[in-house]
């Protein structure tokens, strides 16, 4: 499923980006989105029922994946297949371009398809790009409905082979090694702040941590959980961070928006059996253990119930965001 690079494939295929194909997309591009919306300057990428962040996009045209050379189609629940561009924000707005929907790798893409999207914004003059997602809380102190504005990342597969940078150099004025040290733009981080301060926001809503990525498609053990925790970790999700490497590469200063949808670990959650067995020879009485299972259902749910938040946030930094240099 990784991209790992064999010897028979060449440069320009090898990440899905050879200058043909990108000419093909911006071609289609050029033919359905009106001129003073086709360079827009923030990209959005909607999460695991997020897409509604798009809903308050003016003039706003949809270009569906399908008609996309490179594009692939988004098959998870809560995900469309479109790209929306249009302008938000207060005033005359902002042109954003904004992802219904997003691609993963257990999904069967290719990271090189994963960040073809984001490749395409880098190509048409995003400049900062949103990136927000659902992802289940292993800091036991974020609670469920938490944004978390996301300041670091752990991505285990990166560091085992699994890295949409993988591969030959797609554009010669990009850093063969990215260092990715600051990855999150610490003025678009403190933007979020003042934002959710502007919109009377509950301090709580709101806080700082670390995102692991994971492959997914399982949810973690309780084990796993504890072992991200333990490695200093906040959240934990399937998406993000080849977007955010990708997004690096091609210059964007990059925000993340993680909204806690569950909880992975569970304090106290560990019930020994050998306890329970000692307790009911004992007679006594046992406690029922509670089987808390995530589902993507309710990961659904929640985006439902927040995306008004999400989507006042996302609009309020928009507003925030200063005048192009
Ligand atoms: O990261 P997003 O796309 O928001 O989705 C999250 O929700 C899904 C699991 O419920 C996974 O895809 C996980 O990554
Ligand atoms: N784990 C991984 N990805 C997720 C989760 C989770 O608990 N919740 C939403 N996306």
């Amino acid at each position: 499923m990784a991209d790992f690079i064999t010897t028979s494939q060449k440069p320009s295929d090898s990440r899905g980006s050879s200058s043909t194909l990108m000419t093909e997309t911006l071609q289609v591009l050029k033919e359905i989105v009106p001129p003073e919306l086709q360079n827009p300057r923030v990209g959005i990428i909607c999460g695991s029922g997020l897409s509604g962040l798009a809903a308050s996009l003016r003039q706003s045209v949809l270009v569906q994946y399908e008609k996309l050379p490179g594009f692939v189609q988004s098959t998870v629940p809560g995900h469309k297949s479109a790209l929306a561009f249009g302008l938000m924000g207060s005033g005359a707005g902002i042109p954003v371009v904004a992802m219904l929907g997003r691609f993963h790798p257990y999904e069967g893409h290719k990271l090189s398809s994963v960040v073809y999207p984001v490749r395409v914004m880098g190509a048409i003059g995003v400049k900062d790009i949103f990136i927000t997602n659902a992802a289940g809380a292993l800091n036991p102190a974020l609670a469920v409905g938490t944004i978390v504005v996301v300041h670091d990342h752990i991505a285990l597969p990166n560091l085992t082979g699994m890295n949409p940078l993988l591969g030959p150099q797609i554009d010669p004025s990009f850093p063969r090694f990215l260092p990715i040290s600051d990855a999150y733009s610490r003025s678009l981080r403190k933007l979020v702040f003042h934002a959710a301060h502007q919109l009377s926001m509950n301090r709580d809503a709101l806080a700082e941590g670390t995102y692991a990525w994971v492959s997914g498609p399982t949810y973690e053990t309780p084990a796993e959980g504890r072992f991200l925790r333990a490695a200093g970790a906040d959240v934990v999700g399937m998406s993000t961070v080849p977007e955010v490497l990708a997004a690096r590469e091609e210059g964007m200063n990059v925000l993340v928006l993680s909204l806690v949808t569950n909880a992975v670990v569970i304090p106290a959650s560990y019930k020994s059996v050998r306890e329970e067995v000692e307790t009911e020879i004992a007679g006594n009485l046992i406690e029922p253990v509670i089987d808390e299972k995530v589902s993507h259902e309710e990961v659904l749910a929640l985006g439902k119930m927040k995306g008004d938040l999400m989507k006042s946030l996302v609009a309020k930094v928009l507003d925030l965001l200063p005048p192009p240099v």
